[in-house]
């Protein structure tokens, strides 16, 4: 099994690069894990507390179960990846099969922080976009799609989001094999990414 990882800063279009490089692959053969499903169960606190966490340390994430789910699909086991809720702050009762595959791509904006987890990846990749341009996209998408306002956006972003970005994401850029930059659409980086999975498929 081959896995790669994906990480980069907020908005800068790593869900967006994992729909291109798996367009056209085949389901069955590349599987895709996200962080976000691996935030930590924070079914204890009201939804009101669940929205003033902090989403972007390191201890916001079940590191623990992201590396045991890792290890039973690399050891050809299934898992029950669990399904989170951007507007509930909280993993769903639902849970998504999913199988292994010939390749895996985790992808997440912390998924580099954890050592255990980045010493899984054969391939890591670090998807680079200009912090306004991340910014810009962050915004869209909290307000027409996460359900904050515009100025809850800014304030946690001012607050949170870019120190956070700072200390524990950036300096993750040093561990990556490549990096894309992706201000624009970089439908050459998505080919070269898609080719080497190719050749893997090819080849086991
Ligand atoms: N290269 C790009 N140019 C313009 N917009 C982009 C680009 N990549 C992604 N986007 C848009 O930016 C937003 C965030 O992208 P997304 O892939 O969800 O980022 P991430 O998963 O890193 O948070 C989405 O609305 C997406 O359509
Ligand atoms: N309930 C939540 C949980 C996380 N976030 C934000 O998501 C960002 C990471 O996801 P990307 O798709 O942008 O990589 C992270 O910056 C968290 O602040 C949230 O808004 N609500």
């Amino acid at each position: 099994m081959l896995v790669i990882g994906i990480a980069g800063g907020t908005g800068c279009g790593k869900t967006t690069v994992v729909n291109q490089i798996i367009n056209e692959l085949p389901n069955e053969e590349v599987g895709v894990i996200s962080q976000d499903s691996y935030y930590n169960d924070l079914s204890h606190l009201s939804l009101e507390d669940r929205r003033k966490t902090n989403f972007d340390h390191p201890s916001s994430i079940d590191f623990a179960l992201l590396e045991q789910h890792l290890i039973a699909l690399k050891n050809g086991e299934s898992i029950e990846q669990p399904v989170y809720s951007f507007l509930e702050c909280n993993r769903t009762a639902k849970t998504v099969l999913t199988h292994p595959t010939k390749v895996i791509i985790v992808e997440g904006i912390l998924i580099m922080t954890n050592s255990a987890i980045r010493k899984m990846f054969d391939i890591k990749i670090f998807v680079h976009a200009d912090t306004d341009e991340r910014l810009i996209r962050r915004l869209k998408r909290d307000v027409n799609e996460r359900g904050w306002n515009l100025d809850e956006t800014l304030e946690k972003y001012q607050a949170v989001i870019k120190p956070m970005h700072e200390q524990f994401i950036e300096p993750t850029k040093e561990y990556a094999d490549i990096i894309i930059p992706n201000n624009k659409y970089n439908t050459v980086a998505v080919e070269i990414v898609k080719s080497i999975i190719n050749e893997k498929i090819m080849q086991s």
